[in-house]
């Protein structure tokens, strides 16, 4: 508990509040090999601590002494302490990069699931935006959380270590390295606002690019055909541009700070060579002496910027957190309630999905009934339907499952008993039998080739390598008509309450089209069929039910399932 608290702490001081609410259990967990990794290199710092010692003894108890035996010694004794430095280092390296990248995986791990779990009701970020954020993003605070600690006890121990030993030697000269101390605290505080806003800007740029990217290439094929690959390269160039000139910008400042803090060193050593040097020529001061103390002071420098440096890569981490705060806060919890027992009623009184463009409808989808939901494109058919998933908020009215608001129920037990297969269904890169079981992962291969069947998708994977036949990334080697049959096979896996098809038909023929409904209408007799289609066998019915959408104000938009009847009934409703 109290290293919890503990671990919360830093986390609070290292990123701020709200980072640390979701950081501090994955700190906790890197604890232990954090821990590890500081004991070793604790280990390797002492051992180089003692070095300028050693070497001190080997000229003045062994070189100006004139005593071969003491030289022979304290030589040994060297290279012996250099052996273990460089042999620890190694171990140190090794454990480290174990350590760290174990953080890294749990830290992005928990991002991805997050990201995963994004509320539908937010608008979605660019995908590859999303991207840069769980890689860029991560890897920038995993870095510095794990090496964070570790710099800084480190860089505390040397430099303890290192300010005894020089006042050891002369306690007067010791006291130069701190005096230099406030005026590089004053400077780096100072420019920290800068590093900030030039961090800011890089991610900003680094995510620009991954979108850009992501958006080029995915859409490489509809580009070339309409002759425009030279612009998709011009956009591209223009973002690979604007992230390079944030790097150099940042690198500059970065290279700036840090050459004020070792123009102080250059000018300590200055300064101790000088004095030091009357001290030997005065007589006061051996030379092994002087050596020893500049060899201190030279080993200050690295951890004394390393420290203060880590006041600048703070900045930079706090931006990177809090574009992963925007990650976290944007997951929708599966909370709420399960559904009331007994067969699926749906009822609608007065509602009308956000952004959608309908008069409010009032409706009851009796359980196992077949319906036709119509109306214009673009009136929020497919918003209405996305309602009952809780996949798109309710703009009026009420939407209820066996008598509860769909908004007090758990997400997860709406989407067991609810497929909504949306317009455009994706499909993995990987086999066909891959991409069923997403939907029901304990099916067996007879009930696979069962839905393939109904699907009418049997005779075509029969002629492919079955179940194992590879689909490609999105199903780009599919037809579109194959790629919409498999997606209706994957939705028939699932033992569900209510089928939503929305537009699944509008790229297969009609023949396969008829084979399919037929199946559709024996099999799921109990299961309640909602339809939305601008044409095609699936208008044919006969339903149960037809709503249809429609609008008191004209609707101007209009699309390529946009039909000349619904244009006409459109323009009835307006007048
Ligand atoms: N994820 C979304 N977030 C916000 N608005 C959306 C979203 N998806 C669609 N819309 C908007 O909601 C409105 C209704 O869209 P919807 O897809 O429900 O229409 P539709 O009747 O199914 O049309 P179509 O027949 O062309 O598919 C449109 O104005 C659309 O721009």
């Amino acid at each position: 508990m109290a290293d919890a608290a503990l671990t919360g702490r830093i986390a609070r001081l290292l990123f701020g509040a709200e980072t640390a609410t979701w950081i501090t259990p994955i700190m906790r967990r890197a604890m232990p090999g954090a821990l590890v990794v500081l004991g070793f290199s604790l280990t390797a710092a002492s051992l180089g601590l003692a070095l300028p010692m050693l070497t001190r003894q080997v000229i003045d108890a062994g070189i100006m002494a004139g005593d071969m035996p003491a030289l022979v010694f304290w030589a040994l004794m060297s290279f012996a302490v250099g052996l273990g430095t460089v042999g620890l280092g190694m171990v140190n390296a090794m454990l480290h990069l174990r350590a760290s990248a174990r953080m890294l995986v749990d830290l992005r791990g928990r991002l991805f699931r997050a990201t995963l779990a994004r509320d539908p009701f937010l608008p979605d970020p660019p995908l590859g935006e999303a991207m840069a954020r769980l890689d860029g993003d991560c890897a920038e605070i995993q870095s510095f959380a794990f090496d964070t600690v570790l710099v800084a006890v480190g860089a505390v121990f040397r430099l303890t270590g290192g300010i005894v030993l020089m006042v050891a030697l002369d306690w007067r000269m010791a006291l130069l390295p701190l005096l230099a101390a406030p005026f590089e605290l004053w400077f780096l505080s100072r420019a920290r606002p800068r590093t900030t806003r030039l961090a800011q800007t890089v991610r900003q740029w680094r995510g620009n690019l991954s979108s850009q990217m992501a958006e080029t290439v995915s859409s490489r094929a509809t580009l070339r055909g309409l002759n425009a690959l030279d612009q998709g390269e011009e956009n591209f160039a223009q973002a690979q541009q604007g992230q390079l000139s944030a790097l150099m910008q940042q690198r500059l400042w970065s290279e700036t700070v840090g050459a004020v803090s070792q123009t102080i060193t250059a000018s300590l050593r200055g300064i101790i060579l000088l004095v030091g040097g009357w001290q030997v020529i005065a007589g006061s001061w051996q030379i092994g002496t002087l050596v020893a103390f500049l060899a201190y002071a030279g080993m200050m420098s690295g951890p004394l910027r390393n420290l203060l440096g880590l006041y600048h890569a703070q900045a930079r981490a706090k931006v990177a957190a809090q574009r992963l705060d925007g990650v976290m806060s944007a997951q929708r919890m599966d909370g709420g309630s399960p559904i009331p027992a007994g067969p699926l009623v749906i009822d609608l009184k007065d509602a009308r999905a956000d952004n959608a463009l309908h008069d409010a409808v009032s409706a009851r989808f009796a359980p196992g009934s077949k319906v036709l939901l119509d109306g214009p494109s673009g009136i929020g058919k497919s918003r209405l339907m996305a309602v009952l998933t809780r996949d798109a908020p309710l703009a009026e009215g009420s939407v209820k499952l066996n008598g509860e608001p769909v908004s007090d129920l758990r997400p997860t037990a709406l989407t067991s008993r609810i497929t909504h297969l949306a317009q455009r269904p994706a499909l993995l890169r990987g086999r066909l039998r891959d991409n069923l079981v997403l939907a029901d992962p304990d099916a067996d291969d007879a009930r696979l080739w069962q839905v393939l069947d109904w699907a009418d998708l049997a005779l075509w994977a029969r002629g492919e390598k079955g179940l194992d036949t590879v689909l490609t990334e999105t199903a780009a080697n599919l037809s579109g008509g194959l790629r919409q049959r498999v997606a209706i096979a994957r939705a028939l896996l699932r033992p569900a309450d209510v089928l939503i098809f929305d537009e699944a038909f509008s790229e297969i023929d009609d023949r396969a089209c008829h084979r399919i409904l037929t199946a559709i209408d024996r099999e799921c007799t109990a299961v309640t069929r909602i339809f939305i289609a601008h044409s095609g066998p699936v208008r044919d019915g006969p339903f149960d039910q037809v709503i249809t959408l429609s609008a008191s104000l004209p609707i101007l938009r209009n699309s390529r399932g946009d039909m000349p009847y619904q244009r006409e009934k459109a323009r009835e409703k307006a007048v």
